[in-house]
């Protein structure tokens, strides 16, 4: 897929053509579009939504996506539930071991291979958010999906995935992300075996956070982004598109590809972003910086400066820190934290938080590093110490209560609150 051209910026209006010349030029909708292209509009805010928030794309396309469309008729969903009325409330510090792979003989696609973690709110009101683990190991050829209940967020942990959307086609590796906004139309092709994480927002759009006083530059760097350029293909034949509506799964047919958008542009379409560029900043005298400081994208709440969706990773860097604790510190969070491991080990935990695995520390709920790690942290001489490029862990940190799927009940790691046994009390009365 080294053919994929991307352009770059996050946020930019853009223009893209597959074809010199499919795109009007000084208007949107002429009267007839050029090689009599449909002219279509997605719109990823309300019409009125203001000015420095509105998202909207144009296209054009063979033929309008509602041709050719038979009835959505609903499919069974599985484990990709979002019926968080019937899921299990629990604030307990939990871990899950990594899910298995797709076995040999097994025949499993991206939309198949979606199984929910945790979740809360409802997309029918556009509020909260759900968290979903993938595994599969077959391409959907002439299958698409989109969801008209929120942004997914991918975090492939196993396997490259390729993308065809309807505005081009994105390539993600190990240590990539990328972002399909509602409503845009995906199909994934694996190369093998591929596993990792999703978070869907039900509100609003992911966004970069501010830099405040770090100034103009750094974190992830707004032209590090990446967009797909227009690509389509003029295929006839059969085609089914899974939608996911309200929480539930609909599946339609029609006689033709849906990614047959020849030019497009406008503000709304998907993006990848490649981890390895992260800036990543951090303390340069003392004291552990709060996780924040690592934030990639956010999704923010209508309370200033909360997130409905924190994406934040732990990079590659260098640990300076004078007369500190440097592992995380111990602590309560009014926000929730669903971590993952992309590669590599965390720094809070010695073991068992293995690449694959997952962990959720709710709302209050008391965490921070194991036994083993809190003795070596704050007996050890405090040299410069770099941590390897292949480390990369993330967390999705969310103002919301999570609650957890029946899926995820099964795979508990149910040994977890063992890492902190031998935390005793080390003072000593009068000394
Ligand atoms: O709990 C965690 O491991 C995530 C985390 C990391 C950190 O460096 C500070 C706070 C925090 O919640
Ligand atoms: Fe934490």
């Amino acid at each position: 897929m080294s053919d994929i051209k991307y352009l770059l910026g996050f946020g930019n209006t853009v223009e893209s053509e597959a074809v010199q010349g499919a795109l009007p030029h000084g208007q949107n909708t002429p009267q007839r579009c050029p090689f009599d292209l449909y002219a279509e509009q997605l719109t990823g805010t309300a019409f009125t939504a203001p000015r420095h928030l509105n998202l909207r794309s144009w296209q054009y396309k063979l033929r309008p996506s509602v041709s050719g469309q038979t009835v959505y008729k609903k499919l069974e969903k599985g484990q990709f539930s979002n019926d968080f009325g019937t899921f299990t409330i629990d604030p307990t510090q939990l871990r899950w071991k990594e899910p298995a792979m797709v076995v040999e003989g097994q025949s499993v696609d991206f939309v198949q291979g979606i199984s929910t973690m945790a979740g809360i709110g409802d997309p029918a009101l556009k509020t909260g958010l759900a968290i979903y683990m993938y595994s599969c190991n077959k391409s959907m050829e002439n299958k698409a999906f989109y969801s008209s209940d929120g942004d997914f967020l991918i975090v492939p942990q196993i396997g490259s995935l390729t993308l065809k959307t309807e505005m081009g086609r994105i390539h993600v590796d190990v240590q990539e992300i990328v972002v399909v906004p509602r409503g845009i139309k995906f199909s994934v092709y694996v190369e093998g075996p591929s596993r990792g994480y999703i978070c869907e927002i039900f509100s609003g759009h992911l966004r970069l956070p501010e830099l405040g006083p770090i100034g103009a530059n750094g974190l992830a760097n707004a032209r590090d982004f990446l967009i797909p350029s227009a690509w389509f293909e003029d295929y006839e034949g059969n085609f089914a598109v899974v939608n996911k509506f309200s929480g539930e799964l609909f599946e339609f047919t029609l006689n033709h590809s849906v990614f047959d958008t020849v030019a497009w542009q406008g503000t709304y379409y998907p993006f990848k972003y490649d981890l390895k560029n992260y800036n990543a900043m951090g303390t340069v005298t003392y004291d552990h910086p709060d996780p924040c400081i690592f934030t990639v994208l956010t999704c923010q709440s209508a309370d200033p400066g909360t997130a409905v969706l924190d994406f934040v990773i732990f990079p590659p860097r260098w640990m300076v820190g004078e007369h500190t604790f440097r592992p995380p510190y111990y602590h309560r969070n009014t926000m929730t934290e669903f971590m993952g491991n992309i590669i590599g080990s965390y720094d809070a935990k010695s073991a068992g938080f293995t690449p694959g695995t997952a962990s959720l520390h709710s709302c209050m709920t008391a965490h921070g590093p194991e036994a083993s790690v809190f003795k070596k942290g704050s007996t050890i001489e405090l040299n410069p110490v770099r941590y390897p490029n292949d480390h990369l862990q993330f967390m999705f940190e969310t103002c919301f209560m999570l609650k957890l799927a029946p899926w995820a009940l099964d795979r508990l790691d149910q040994s977890y609150l063992e890492c902190w046994n031998g935390l005793d009390k080390l003072y000593v009365s009068g000394k």
